[in-house]
């Protein structure tokens, strides 16, 4: 799946930065990457991203300083500025590429406002899907990170083929706060988009995919406009050694390692259920799922044709649809076997519910402030009966 993906403002930035650093270790050079900020010092901080693959927008409003949260802010000079950054993607070339991917911190200003507008441009342009992985604010960001989010959300809805949802709420890692959690957060975050980015592509020389997903499979999953949420799930491997003695055995235990020889289809199968069930980038009920993909990665003689078709069978009894699609990708450069599971047009998330219920009071809260404000500055000035200069 060759995506061209344009991280925009800081989160989108970091986030693509790395997935392309990721990329690079792997040795593919498929990915596009473009970073979009307002904040100079942000798009300084990039490191896999070329220097001339960045754009800073809003110099004459914001002065290379970001729009400070601002999303109406973002969305405007991302209006005023949409032929810069068309030209920037059209110069990198978008003939070879399946998919569109915008990275964008929903909560913040500049991607935030930002990612709609480039959304509704490329969606009217061009004829390959426009997907959004869109990073939600954790509940203790405050009703103004809760706002912007819902804002965009609703709009970038009117014009992605599918919005990928994960909540930095539900990410958050145990002990830490959330601006610690960011790195591990941006990981998991690029493990699943790596995955993702596999389907369709030629695998490693001397190797066979048992049952191939080509990037057509993932647009047909992710077509619709809807939400849609990533569980994903690893599983060490061993090489077998000969005389493994009370050393081997005690690794197995401890880290719950496999080896090729034990029931492979069983293995495949418990760990989709695992990535289905698991983590979900945004928690969901599995059960309003529209459709969902199943994607295995791991060396070819831990993968199973079968089990990959249990899984499949297993998930079609879970999710509200009945499209599932699932394949395999075999690869000799990891000592894991990894499931990726993307449950498409999921409708019953309450995180998004309850974002909608924060939004709704901090727009109330904001409207009633102004109003007092302005009647409390007008009374002010009201026993004096002085005249204004002009
Ligand atoms: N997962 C993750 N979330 C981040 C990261 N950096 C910021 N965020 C979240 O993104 C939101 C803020 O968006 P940013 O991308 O920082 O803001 P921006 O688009 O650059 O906009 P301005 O800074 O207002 O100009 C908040 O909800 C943060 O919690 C990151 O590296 N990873």
């Amino acid at each position: 799946m060759r995506f061209f993906a344009i991280g925009f403002g800081q989160a989108g930035g970091k986030i693509l930065d790395l997935f392309m650093e990721n990329e690079k270790l792997r040795g593919s050079n498929t990915l596009k990457a473009l970073a979009v900020n307002t904040a100079r010092t942000d798009l300084m901080g990039l490191k896999h991203i070329p220097p001339k693959n960045r754009i800073l927008i809003g110099q004459t409003i914001v002065k290379g300083h970001g729009v400070g949260t601002d999303n109406k802010l973002g969305a405007k000079i991302a209006q005023e500025e949409i032929e810069t950054v068309l030209n920037a993607i059209d110069e990198m070339g978008t003939h070879e590429i399946d998919a569109f991917l915008i990275i964008a911190g929903l909560g913040g200003g500049t991607g935030s406002g930002g990612s709609p507008v480039l959304a509704k441009y490329l969606s009217e342009m061009y004829s390959e899907p426009v997907y959004a992985v869109g990073v939600l604010p954790a509940p203790e960001e405050g009703k103004l990170y809760s706002l912007n989010a819902a804002r965009s959300m609703i709009t970038l809805l009117k014009y992605v083929d599918n919005l990928i949802l994960v909540d930095n709420g539900a990410w958050k890692f145990e002990g830490m706060s959330l601006r610690e959690s960011y790195a591990k957060i941006n990981e998991e975050i690029v493990r699943r988009l790596a995955i993702l980015a596999r389907a369709g592509e030629p695998v490693e020389e001397g190797l066979v995919g048992e049952m191939v997903v080509d990037s057509s499979e993932v647009i047909n999953t992710l077509r619709g406009g809807g939400i849609s949420s990533i569980g994903y799930a690893t599983l060490p491997i061993q090489e077998k050694k000969k005389g493994g003695g009370l050393f081997g055995f005690l690794k197995k235990k401890e880290e719950q390692v496999v080896t090729a020889e034990e029931d492979r289809s069983t293995r495949i199968s418990s760990l989709v259920r695992k990535a289905a069930l698991g983590r979900l980038t945004i928690p969901c009920n599995i059960g309003s799922a529209e459709r969902a993909l199943v994607l295995v990665a791991g060396p070819p003689e831990y993968l199973d044709r079968k089990g990959l078709e249990k899984a499949k069978l297993w998930l079609e009894e879970q999710i509200a649809g009945v499209e599932v699609r699932a394949g395999d990708y075999p690869t000799r450069r990891t000592k894991h076997i990894a499931a990726l599971v993307v449950l498409a047009n999921v409708t019953d998330i309450p995180r998004v519910k309850q974002l909608q219920k924060l939004a709704a009071e901090a727009k109330e809260e904001v409207e009633i402030a102004e109003k007092e404000r302005i009647e409390k500055t007008i009374s002010l000035f009201e026993e004096e009966d002085l005249e204004p200069l002009f």
